[in-house]
């Protein structure tokens, strides 16, 4: 319902250093515009000390309501509140909100058409902007030319605030660093009598000490809130002691009825075939990721918020690009042919209120993020749960990402090696979380410095409620792992720990290079990059050191290669056209033919097959560009004259363990073609079926002594997995016929 603003009374200079507003009526404002009885917390200090032109410092948890601290002061008085955040999706959704409860709200992106970004500087130009709060982007606020319009509005006594939300993002000791966050230290220089409002959920004081001394507050009011989110359940499930965390976590989502919940994955693979799992088991469910394109994405989340669709299974990454997972393909004997970076995109931030469960699929890099990320469950205050499955692979490979830990901006050595110690221990802390029998909210908080007797929690932490149970499992978990070997430090030893110069935390994104707000899996050429490290003079028996430095090298000079491109707009020469699709399609369903011709007892429906394949490809690297695109089509069909049945019913989809599945005997003609690219479309004699150990596996030593030859070659695997396989098999020959197919495939599958 849209109402009409409240009257507001005028600012006058002789009010600057004293409340402009009692109590009193900023209770009303938030009453008539929000509909809430009373400000929560810290809320109205932060707003009155704004109002009265000082600058503050707000720390407060996710969903603590820190919106609320500039959008009242942007109602109390007239002129305009600009609000700087780092996510469009986050604007765009704020935007909508304020427009719903009749409040002017704009925001000025690359995303918007030129008549929309016209219009609002006209009104910004009017003398008399009807506008309220205006949100930009961090690059935005930095250009001349905006930082012109801003100061010709401060002129003009308009300006009233400039609050920085997500304001960790100024600091390389948060968990968000955002380079174009940094050129916000100029505001102060150009506006230096508008208050400016910080605001973050990141507690860690070093973060905080730095984003006050980095957008130069003069002596903030610094307001803190606890951390604490008592309305959470914290839990911890091992993935190693589970037959199956995807049936898992759908039993779980199941037995919670028809619940809002959002799935954090740590790549978009895992996104796509958990969401997949979750839908064929009769989820409300999608996937969000940087893969898809800005159709789809804004589709989900629509689908998500306005809940018709309940279950969002997402990239980890805050909207910033945390993550970048470095794929390399590797053929044994040869070593490697190319890399591939990948955007992870985002769903946070996004406010809907009744998220009943979170759940991190993978184990975050730092408590900061888990807190952050978990803290979207139950902002409506209503009793909601956290999640976290925890692997041991998936630790090792987390450990091995961040000591990877390489920079591509223009990062001092010092800065690279406090960030990566500084990596090492964030991480640490989410290991001790997850592996310690502790109270989990009691971790947390002290985390964050906040010290807590553990009564506090009133049982509503696994670790509080069943404390037996858990220690059972953590003694379980100490067995399998030392069954499996895991407790050899396999990636990170303690000399590599402290040798920081090699390594940096995930590798930020270069906003100022992309120059787009939200900018993800754009077009890559990766020819030149593939080219130079085949041709490159690394010996073969290059050692695994030698070979991982190696391969950071040429990461970083295609890095480089591919921002100077962008610099002088190379036009993309490498992007994946239909004719190219078509093609493959074709190559892909001769692969097909030969491989049913091999398999005689399998009946497939090639066509649709051939779709599918493609699809996979396509949706994996097509964006990336056409060698990467192509590479995996040529590798598909590889690894099409070699797969077994199980692996090519794993790959088209076909759950062999399920008694739904419809078993067809090569005498029976194929199904129907699927009119869908997402319908699965192979179907299995039972022959096939006998309880073999698929292998996840492929070619040279990543072959066990039992794996036939003929079951081979894993689609891509990520770098990570390929270096610790290898450790793996060295010190361990053989493990993978003990696992399920199932397992095996959930593991070729996080491989891609
Ligand atoms: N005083 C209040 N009373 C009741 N609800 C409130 C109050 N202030 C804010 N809220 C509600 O709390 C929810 C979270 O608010 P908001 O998005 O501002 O949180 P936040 O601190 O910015 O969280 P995040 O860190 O996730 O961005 C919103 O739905 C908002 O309407
Ligand atoms: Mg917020």
């Amino acid at each position: 319902m849209k109402k009409s603003p409240l009257a507001m009374q005028s600012t006058s200079q002789t009010q600057k250093n004293k409340p402009l507003h009692e109590k009193e009526a900023l209770v009303k404002l938030l009453r008539w515009h929000f509909g809430h009885a009373q400000f929560r917390d810290k809320q109205l200090d932060a707003i009155q000390a704004v109002l009265s032109g000082r600058d503050c410092f707000c720390l407060m948890p996710t969903g603590g309501g820190k919106s609320m601290c500039y959008q009242i002061p942007a109602l109390a008085k007239p002129g305009i509140v600009l609000v700087v955040s780092p996510l469009i999706a986050l604007m765009e959704n704020q935007v909508i909100g304020l427009k719903e409860k009749g409040i002017a709200g704009e925001f000025l992106s690359s995303t918007q058409t030129m008549q929309v970004k016209t219009k609002i500087y006209e009104d910004l130009d009017s003398g008399k902007p009807s506008l309220r709060l205006l949100y930009v982007t961090p690059e935005l606020t930095a250009t001349p030319g905006f930082m012109s319009k801003l100061k010709k509005i401060h002129s003009r006594g308009l300006l009233n605030l400039v609050a920085i939300d997500e304001a960790h993002c100024i600091s390389s000791w948060g968990h968000d660093f955002r380079p174009s966050y940094r050129k916000l230290s100029s505001l102060r220089n150009y506006l230096p009598d508008v208050p400016i409002l910080a605001l973050t959920a990141t507690a860690a004081p070093k973060v905080q000490k730095d984003v006050m001394e980095s957008l130069c507050l003069q002596n903030p009011l610094v307001l803190k809130s606890s951390f604490n989110r008592p309305n959470l359940f914290y839990e911890v499930r091992y993935k190693d002691l589970l037959d199956d965390a995807y049936a898992d976590l759908c039993s779980v989502l199941k037995s919670n009825g028809d619940t809002c919940a959002i799935v954090y994955c740590l790549e978009r693979t895992t996104c796509d075939e958990l969401s997949a799992y979750l839908s064929a088991g009769g989820i409300s469910c999608a996937a969000y990721h940087a893969g898809l394109n800005d159709k789809a994405r804004s589709s989900v989340l629509d689908d998500w918020i306005s809940s018709r669709k309940q279950v969002v299974v997402a990239t980890v990454a805050f909207g910033l690009i945390l993550f970048q997972a470095l794929h390399v393909y590797l053929r044994f004997d040869d070593f490697l042919s190319f890399f591939c970076f990948e955007h992870p995109g985002s769903c946070t931030g996004i406010d809907r209120k009744d998220v009943r469960l979170v759940c991190h699929f993978n184990i975050p890099k730092s408590m900061e993020a888990f807190y952050q990320e978990s803290g979207r469950a139950g902002r409506d205050q209503l009793p909601s749960k956290s999640l976290l499955y925890y692997g041991m692979d998936d630790r090792r490979r987390m450990e091995f990402i961040l000591s990877k830990n390489q920079s591509k901006n223009s990062q001092s050595f010092s800065t690279r090696e406090r960030s990566s110690k500084k990596s090492i221990s964030d991480f640490s802390q989410m290991v001790d979380y997850c592996e310690g029998s502790g109270c989990r909210r009691k971790k947390i908080l002290e985390s964050f410095g906040e010290q807590i007797p553990v009564s506090l929690c009133k049982n509503s932490c696994d670790a509080c409620k069943h404390p037996n149970l858990l220690a059972k499992y953590l003694g379980e978990l100490t067995s399998a792992v030392l069954q499996k070997n895991h407790f050899s430090q396999i990636f990170i030893s303690s000399q590599d720990r402290t040798d920081g110069g090699q390594y940096s935390e995930f590798w930020n994104r270069d906003d100022e290079a992309s120059g787009s707000e939200e900018d993800i899996s754009d077009c890559d050429d990766g020819i030149e990059a593939v080219k130079k490290v085949a041709n490159s003079k690394l010996s073969t028996k290059a050692g695994l050191n030698e070979r991982i430095n190696f391969l950071q090298h040429a990461e970083e000079s295609y890095y480089r290669n591919k921002i100077s491109d962008k610099q002088v707009n190379k036009p993309s020469k490498n992007a994946v056209s239909d004719v190219l699709r078509q093609g493959s399609k074709e190559k892909l369903l001769n692969a097909l033919r030969q491989a049913q011709q091999r398999l005689r007892n399998l009946t497939i429906e090639f066509e649709a097959s051939a779709i599918f394949l493609e699809n996979e490809c396509y949706n994996k690297y097509g964006k990336s560009g056409k060698s990467f695109y192509y590479s995996q089509v040529a590798s598909t069909i590889r690894w099409l004259s070699t797969a077994n049945s199980i692996e090519l019913t794993n790959r088209l989809g076909i759950d062999t363990d399920s008694p739904s599945v419809n078993f067809i005997s090569k005498e029976e003609p194929p199904a129907a073609p699927s009119p869908s690219l997402e319908q699965r479309p192979a179907q299995i004699t039972g022959k096939e079926l006998d309880g073999s150990c698929g292998s996840e596996n492929s070619i040279g030593a990543f072959q066990t002594e039992s794996e036939s030859p003929s079951t081979s070659l894993p689609v891509i695997p990520s770098f990570s997995e390929f270096v610790n396989r290898r450790k793996v098999k060295d010190n361990q020959p053989n493990t993978s016929c003990k696992e399920s197919p199932k397992k095996n495939f959930d593991k070729r599958m996080r491989l891609q």
